[in-house]
């Protein structure tokens, strides 16, 4: 278990960024950390990786204060992905994840067979396998991207730590990647990961923790936390959430600006004249013709369980499947819980 206990961090001599957060991780959970720009997930990643030391409260694992781990024990046990690596070093992909398997060697002995397997493996895994002899400062964005998560994997650690480690991914590579985490979750691992694609964390993650000015304002089950009013309010803007076609996990859609005035007022405003972004067919909101200004209040919902008497249809842009498709077994994170 990792446990953050009334935690206040921050930099240098300015104000708190994160303030009287608590919560644990345990083994075999894959978190989702979200909220806006600047509400802490990255400072929260630091503070759990035992990079930034908190101003107040405690980090313990496994009941230990992290901050009395040496790093290399430290390392053996946390491996993180960081946002934007401050320094790529000179090397090939390969050299460049067998560094994963440093706190793994002693003075005598340097890496040896085993380490190189943990790192070609993780380069295998990570779809880089292609890219072992590749100049590490000269890939791409997103294949550096997966370098750098093969690297923390070759680490062997059982607690993982990734912020943003698909953001620059495209789809297919995204789904690629949160598959394997998926799998490293279910074998014990506990990953918690910053993301701001929120149907890739609705669709994967066990459980969701928001952040906004640096606390923790609300944590659970994607079932109980994924729902229109948290992420309109979380990120200040209307979300509407349905449920995945295929799987069922909640699904946010997003509303464009001229629709948004449509749905706080209620009364339409558009010119339907295929200048507003989201409108197709020539039609302009469909708040404009199908909703009444009290079905437009703000937040609608598509999702079960949402109290709204007369849930408002999704956007125009939202289409109901032609076909019925059963949820299948895919990992939705809602499964788990
Ligand atoms: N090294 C630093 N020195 C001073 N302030 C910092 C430093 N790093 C981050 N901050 C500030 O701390 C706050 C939280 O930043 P943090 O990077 O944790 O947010 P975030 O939720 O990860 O944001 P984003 O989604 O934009 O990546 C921001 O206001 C940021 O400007």
């Amino acid at each position: 278990m990792i446990e953050l206990s009334r935690v206040h961090a921050g930099y240098g001599d300015t104000g708190d960024v994160l303030r009287d957060v608590s919560l644990s991780v345990s083994p075999g959970e894959l978190v989702g950390l979200l909220g806006p720009n600047g509400s802490g997930k990255t400072t929260l990643l630091l503070v759990l990786s035992g990079v930034l030391t908190p101003r107040s409260g405690t980090v313990a694992l496994d009941g230990a204060p992290l901050h009395r781990l040496r790093p290399r024990e430290r390392a053996r046990r946390i491996a993180a992905v960081p946002q934007r690596p401050e320094h790529i070093p000179d090397m090939d992909a390969l050299s460049m994840v067998l560094m994963g398997r440093y706190p793994h060697t002693t003075l005598l002995r340097g890496y040896g067979p085993d380490d190189h397997a943990s790192a070609l493996a993780a380069l295998r895994d990570t779809g880089c396998a292609h890219l072992a002899a590749r100049g590490a400062r000269t890939l791409s964005g997103g294949e550096l991207q997966r370098v750098l998560l093969a690297r923390a994997l070759a680490q062997g650690a059982d607690t993982l730590l990734l912020d943003e480690a698909t953001a620059g991914l495209d789809v297919a590579r995204a789904l690629d990647i949160l598959d394997l985490l998926h799998a490293r979750h279910r074998a014990g691992a506990r990953i918690v990961a910053a993301v701001h694609d929120l149907n890739l964390a609705a669709l994967y993650c066990t459980r969701l923790i928001f952040l906004k000015h640096g606390r923790v304002v609300k944590d659970g089950p994607v079932e109980r936390t994924f729902t229109a009013d948290v992420l309109s309010d979380v990120y200040e803007t209307p979300v509407t959430v349905h449920p995945h076609p295929v799987t069922g996990a909640p699904q946010a859609c997003y509303v464009p600006g001229a629709f948004r005035v449509d749905m706080r007022v209620g009364l339409p405003t558009n010119p339907g004249d295929g200048t507003v972004p989201g409108a197709i067919d020539g039609k302009s909101s469909p708040h404009q013709q199908d909703v009444s200004p009290q079905e437009s209040a703000l937040p609608l919902s598509g999702f079960s369980g949402h109290t709204h008497a007369h849930p408002a249809k999704p956007p125009a842009r939202c289409h109901e499947p032609e076909i019925s498709v059963q949820t299948a077994p895919l990992p939705t994170g809602t499964q788990d819980d």
